[in-house]
Formats: structure tokens, C-alpha cells, sequence
């Protein structure tokens, strides 16, 4: 049996029903830290990029606020203790599935040109540029978020749309640490003050109660220094199989 999801092209010639099994197990039985540190990195080209590494697009606040959470240990300033306290940054990547093309079944859900939509941006700093970090408990994940030009909204400052896509993204990589495969059900967002294109912000998510296939995450976006409040949100998870995302 693959034991990981750099064997997922073998699969395209299974039968669905196969399939789906062969992917449950493929996502159910990796850890977390397989799936995202190791499995994604693997299924992918030798030179894929990880997008939440520093790039010359990323003015000081966002180098600043990098470096504060990737360096120093990772300890997080409030505290949280030994456990909680540390935080991972978490790769990320424009294509989840390179090498698994055709199929009748996969071709329903892995198109070679598809790319994750905040990733999709060939200019360096024009749209999102984010880096997520986690907590070892996985409670917690805060994403350094510098917001680029083509994001505009309303005059000089980013669009609503754009806002619910990183918070969707956050808190959906934040519940995807703990039960992946996961789709969002439910997302609420309150939007309390703008946020200045180009400015640099921080998307804190928390893990709610969970029950049964449900995740309950809160979040929300300040500014960089604690001092204005922009966004809150409350989003639902539930964990699905992959037949779901075959089914459609
Ligand atoms: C290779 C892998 C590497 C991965 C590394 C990738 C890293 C890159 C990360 C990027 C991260 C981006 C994250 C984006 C995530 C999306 O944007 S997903 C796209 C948007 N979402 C969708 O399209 C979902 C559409 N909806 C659906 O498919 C289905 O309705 C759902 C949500 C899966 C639920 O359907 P279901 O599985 O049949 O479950 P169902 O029995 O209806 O409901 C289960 C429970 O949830 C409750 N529920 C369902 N819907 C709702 C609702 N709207 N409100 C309240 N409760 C609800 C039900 O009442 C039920 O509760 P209980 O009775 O169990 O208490």
C-alpha cells in the first residue's frame, strides 16, 4: 500500500471505489506533520516553491514579524507556556498534486493547470503575501500577512473578498493541521476597520470546540502592533472524505 502521498499517480488507474478507500487511508492515518512537512514537499517537483519563505517583495514589517516568530526559538511573547508556546512555520505551495494527472476520477478534482488561489499571482508582493505559523499543540496559528496592490477594495485599502480568503485560508489550514482533508460549512465575518493596502497585518486563528467531524475556529486580524482591531471571524470546518471531493 502507498504510505504516502508521493505514490498518489499509481492510484490513477484504481477503480473509484478503490480510490476513495485508498485515500482515506492516504489522509486519516499520516499525521499532520507527514501530510503538510513531508508528504506535500514530496509529491511535488524537486523545485517547488515554498511561498511562505521571504522574498525581496516583503517590506520591513513583514521581515520583522518574520523573523519574530521563525527566530528566537520560536517562543511565543505571550506566553502560552513550553507546549503551546513555540511556533512551526507551515510551507506552502501553489500546486498540491503535481504528478497525479488523469484518471477518470482524479481528472475530476486535480487539474494540471489548477493552482491555490492565494498563490496564483506571477508578480512577487502584488497580491498575498502571507506566511503561517502553528503552535506545537496546534491551539493556535498566527499568519504574517502583507496585503499587495491588486487586492484593492475600496480606494486604498483591501477588498472584503480578499479579507474572507485569507481568513478562510488560515483557519482552513489551521483546521487541515488537525483533520485533513477538511471543507469550510460555515465562515462569518465581521469587518470592524479597513485595512490600508500594503500595510502588514497578523491573522490569529484559535481553535473552538470540535465535535465529531465539526471544528469550530475563531480568528481574527489586527494590526501589526496589537493596536487596531480590523477583522473578526468565526468559520466551521468538517472533516470530509475524499470521496466527497470526488462526488462534488
Ligand atoms: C494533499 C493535502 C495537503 C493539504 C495542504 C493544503 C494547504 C492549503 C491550505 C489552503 C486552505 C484553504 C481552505 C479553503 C477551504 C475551502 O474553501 S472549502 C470550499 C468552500 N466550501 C465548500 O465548497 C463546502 C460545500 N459544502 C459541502 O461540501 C458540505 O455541505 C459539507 C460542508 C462538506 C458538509 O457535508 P457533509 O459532509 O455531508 O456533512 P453533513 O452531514 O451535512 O454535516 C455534518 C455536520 O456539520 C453540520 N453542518 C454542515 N454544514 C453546516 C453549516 N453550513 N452550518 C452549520 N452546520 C453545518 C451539520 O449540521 C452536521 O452537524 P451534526 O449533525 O453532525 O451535529
Amino acid at each position: 500500500m502507498a504510505k504516502s502521498l508521493g505514490h498518489f499517480s499509481s492510484l490513477v488507474s484504481f477503480t473509484k471505489t478503490q480510490l476513495s478507500r485508498q485515500c482515506a487511508r492516504l489522509f486519516f492515518r499520516t499525521s499532520v506533520r507527514r501530510t503538510v512537512m513531508r508528504a506535500v514537499p514530496s509529491i511535488l517537483s524537486p523545485k517547488a516553491r515554498d511561498f511562505s519563505l521571504p522574498n525581496p517583495s516583503w517590506g520591513d514589517e513583514m521581515m520583522r514579524l518574520y523573523n519574530h516568530y521563525n527566530q528566537q526559538g520560536g517562543v511565543d511573547p505571550e506566553g502560552g507556556g513550553e507546549q503551546g508556546g513555540r511556533w512551526t512555520r507551515l510551507p506552502s505551495y501553489n500546486r498540491s498534486l503535481k504528478y497525479a494527472i488523469g484518471g477518470v476520477y482524479l481528472s475530476k478534482i486535480i487539474q494540471s493547470k489548477a493552482r491555490l488561489f492565494t498563490r496564483n499571482i506571477q508578480q512577487a508582493g502584488a497580491a498575498f503575501e502571507y506566511v503561517v505559523f502553528y503552535t506545537n499543540d496546534k491551539q493556535r496559528c498566527v499568519c504574517v500577512l502583507q496585503a499587495g496592490h491588486l487586492l484593492e477594495g475600496p480606494p486604498g485599502h483591501v477588498h472584503g473578498g480578499a479579507i474572507a480568503t485569507m481568513i478562510d485560508t488560515v483557519t482552513g489550514s489551521h483546521a487541515s493541521l488537525l483533520c485533513a482533508p477538511v471543507m469550510t460549512a460555515n465562515l462569518n465575518v465581521n469587518y470592524r476597520s479597513p485595512i490600508p493596502l500594503g500595510s502588514t497585518v497578523l491573522i490569529e486563528s484559535t481553535l473552538g470546540e470540535q465535535e465529531g467531524r465539526k471544528m469550530f475556529v475563531s480568528c481574527k486580524i489586527s494590526s501589526s502592533d496589537g493596536s487596531k482591531l480590523h477583522t473578526e471571524a468565526t468559520a466551521l470546518f468538517v472533516s470530509v472524505g475524499v470521496s466527497h471531493l470526488l462526488r462534488g
